[in-house]
Parts: structure tokens; sequence; C-alpha cells
């Protein structure tokens, strides 16, 4: 077992051994934050027939050159075409079809002129413009060509993928299936929400944390409940969260206190330990284990500790099993717009929130930094990395940062404190 190893060995460690869940099949109306697990080829073109972009006049360009010596041409209308609907006549020298927006360019014609751009008198209309052939025909296939890749294995199916799914006719969608992760909270102390408070008791608050940041990446959170800080009964709800989930995320009992037994139960269940013990502050104990090629990541009780270890640890590995390409979160530097009083003889991170003022990154705490503060993760949408050894902190040095959410133009203004 390895144990006080960087965040990066952790991450690569983990990294190695997480595989994409299985595939399966969702509709169009399930896709949404879905990955795919196949590349996808348009089985026809879009749009699929050449369609007007105008409300106006399907005609044949030659017939306009006689507007250089005469003026204007006069052209038959002999037909109304709505779309959804086919024309019913070819177009042919002389004449020209009435045309809705969408719908399809009659045989005959190859261009389109615009409502605006013509005289209607009775079955005629006046051009007094020369037209060049092709012009406002949206020709088929010219959003998609069939046969063309639009989408590749391990993409993230965004809203516009979507809708370009739909409009190639595609309604069943070849995806990885949504990655089980069973939270499981130890503690003594821990009672759900909904019961009554207990003197010496606390509630349990990283199960609700977890299973919502599960909920926003796209995974099945599995809420596997309480277990009391004993070991035999750790290693059995473990092992029974290990049956219906891909991956088993526990919180608390990772330390080495007299009642922290979640690395003996892990023990016990001959579970292959990985690591126990990363290099940063806060969050460093945090266990890494294999059992039945599933992986069981213990973490910090503390509230914020295991948050952030959740982040930088966690998420990365959850995103490979749900088959998307990029897992490690993206880093950004920062001009510090704060005070940080204290040394860090150990590597550290610090909650902040990134902001964006006159074209430049900056960074400002969110609040309270101890380990067990939830406060100041709320506004928390970047990690600031301290390297080990490093001094006090202050403003206008520069940082580097993890993103752990969105940066925002107008937060520094509209959060209290910041
Ligand atoms: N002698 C030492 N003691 C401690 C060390 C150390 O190195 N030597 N490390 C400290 C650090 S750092 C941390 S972090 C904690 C981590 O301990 P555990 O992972 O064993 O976590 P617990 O002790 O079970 O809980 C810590 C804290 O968080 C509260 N908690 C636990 N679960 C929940 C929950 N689901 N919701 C809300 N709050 C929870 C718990 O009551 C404790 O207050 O160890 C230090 N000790
Ligand atoms: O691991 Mo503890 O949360 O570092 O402070």
């Amino acid at each position: 077992m390895k144990t006080n190893i960087s965040l990066e060995e952790a991450q690569t460690l983990l990294l190695a051994l997480a595989k994409p869940v299985k595939e399966g099949y969702v509709s169009l109306f399930d896709a949404t934050g879905r990955v795919l697990s196949q590349d996808i080829q348009a089985g026809q073109d879009l749009p699929p027939f050449a369609k007007s972009p105008l409300d106006g006049y399907a005609l044949q360009a030659k017939d306009t050159e006689k507007v250089a010596q005469l003026g204007s041409v006069k052209l038959s209308v002999i037909e109304e075409i709505r779309a959804g609907y086919l024309p019913a006549k070819k177009v042919t020298s002389g004449t020209a079809s009435k045309v809705m927006t969408g719908a399809p360019v009659p045989a005959g014609a190859d261009v389109i002129i615009k409502y605006e751009a013509v005289e209607r008198n009775g079955d005629y209309i006046t051009i007094s413009d020369i037209l060049n052939a092709g012009s406002n025909i949206i020709q088929a296939g010219e959003d998609i060509k069939k046969g063309e890749t639009v989408a590749y294995k391990n993409n993230l199916l965004s809203p516009s993928l979507i809708g370009l799914f739909a409009g190639i006719g595609l309604s069943k969608v070849p995806v990885f299936n949504k990655v089980r992760v069973a939270i499981l909270s130890t503690g003594d102390e821990l009672l759900d929400p909904a019961q009554e408070l207990q003197p010496g008791k606390i509630y349990n608050s990283n199960l609700h944390s977890l299973r919502a940041l599960c909920l926003k990446l796209g995974t099945e959170p599995i809420a596997f409940g309480i277990v009391a800080d004993k070991q035999a009964v750790t290693a059995e709800r473990i092992s029974q969260a290990l049956m219906v989930s891909d991956i088993v995320i526990t919180t608390g009992g990772a330390s080495v206190g007299d009642y922290d037994v979640v690395l003996d139960a892990l023990k016990q269940m001959a579970a292959n330990i990985i690591f126990w013990k990363v290099d940063m502050k806060p969050g460093s104990p945090v266990i890494a284990a294999e059992k039945n090629n599933k992986l069981i990541i213990a973490l910090s009780g503390n509230p914020a500790a295991a948050l952030i270890t959740f982040n930088l640890i966690v998420v990365p590995l959850l995103k490979k099993m749900m088959g998307l390409a990029c897992q490690l979160p993206l880093r950004i530097s920062a001009v510090f717009a704060d005070n940080f009083p204290k040394q860090s003889p150990q590597r550290r991170f610090l909650r902040g929130r990134i902001y964006r003022q006159d074209e430049k990154n900056y960074i400002k705490l969110t609040g309270e930094q101890s380990n067990g503060i939830l406060k100041s993760m709320i506004t928390c949408n970047a990690l600031i990395d301290i390297p080990a050894n490093s001094g006090p902190l202050c403003v206008g040095q520069k940082v580097s940062a993890v993103l752990v959410g969105n940066i925002d133009e107008r937060t520094a203004a509209v959060l209290p404190g910041l």
C-alpha cells in the first residue's frame, strides 16, 4: 500500500484502473448529459431536399437575363408550394411558382426571389433584377451530408447535438450507461436531516452534498445510508454497496482515530488497498481500494475536505467511467485579490472564487478555510493550489487554481462579502 502520495499520483493510479461502464441505448428525450459510446454517421442528408430560405418565387435565372434590355420581365405564377407539401408542377421558361419558407424547390427552378423584390399582379409577377442561378436555395445536405460523421464516441451529448440527431432522424442514441455511485456515510454521530437532532449528534451533510454533485455530473447516486463506526458492519455495508453499484464512496473514519475503521474494514474484505493518504490539506486521509474490479474511495468526514477531495480525485474517475475523454479539472492562473496570512508547510487547497475583471482573472477567498467549514464551499468555483513550504499569500500574487465551477464576470459585484 502506498501512502502520502501526491494528488497527481493518486489521480494517475486511479484513472488507470477506472474503466468506462457498459453501453446501452437511450431515447433522445433521455440523452441530455449522457456520453456517446459510438461514432455517429448521418443516415440521411440534412436538409433532406433542396428548400426555399424565403417566402418568394422560384424561377429560372436565365429568364431574368432579359432585364438587361427590357428593364423587367413578366412571369406567370403556376402554383403555390407550402412547407411540408410537394410541388405538382415543373417550372419552365416564363413561369414561376410561389414558395413559402421551407417549401421544396420545384423541378426546373434554379433561383428564388423574395416577395418584396417582385411586383405581383393577378397571376403574374414582374421582376426587375438579374438573378444568379443557385442563389437563395438551401441545397439538400447543406448542413449534413449522408454518411458524414456528426459525432464521436466519448462526446458529451449537448443540446445542439441532440437537436442535430433529431434533424437526421436518429431517435435512439448509443450511450454509456449511467455510472452508479453508492455513497455511504460512516459515523456514530450522524443523523439524517429528517430525524430530530439528539445531543452529541450532527446531521449527515456529506451524503447530500456528494449526492448532489453526482447528480449534477450525470451519474446515478445511490444513497447507502449511515453506518456505525464498527469494522465488521462497515465491511458488510461496503460489500453490499459494491454489489449494486459501479463505485463506492464513503466519508468519515478514514484517518488514524481509534474509531476510524474504514481502512481495517477494507482489509477485512480482502480489498486491494491502492493508497492511503494524499499529500494535501484539507482532505489528506483518502483511502483508495479495489475489490472485484470496482473501486472504493474513502474520503475524510470533514464536509469541506470531503467535497474538495471528491472534486479533485473522484470526479475525474467518474468522468472516465462515464466515458468522457477529458477527465482532469481545468487549471487556470489568476491574480490573488486577497490576503492569506498562514504558512503552508503542506500543499494546500484554498477555497476561492475566480472572477473576470478588465479581461484578467482574479481570485478571492470565499471565507473561512478550516476543513469542517462548508459555508465557504457555496460560492467556491476554484481551488487555489498552494505548493508545500509556501509563506503567506498577499494581494497581487499570481496563483494557480483548479476550476470546480463556472467563472462569472459579475460574481465579485453580486456576492456579499466578496
Ligand atoms: N491524530 C490525528 N487526528 C486527526 C488527523 C491526524 O492526522 N492525526 N487528521 C485530521 C484530519 S486532517 C481530518 S480531515 C480528520 C479526518 O478524519 P476522518 O476521515 O476519520 O473523519 P471523521 O473523524 O469520521 O470525521 C471528521 C469530522 O467530520 C464530521 N463528519 C463525518 N461524517 C460527516 C457527515 N457525513 N456529514 C457531516 N459531518 C461529518 C465528523 O463528525 C468529524 O467532526 O481527522 C483529523 N484527525
Ligand atoms: O484532511 Mo483534513 O481535512 O486535511 O484537514
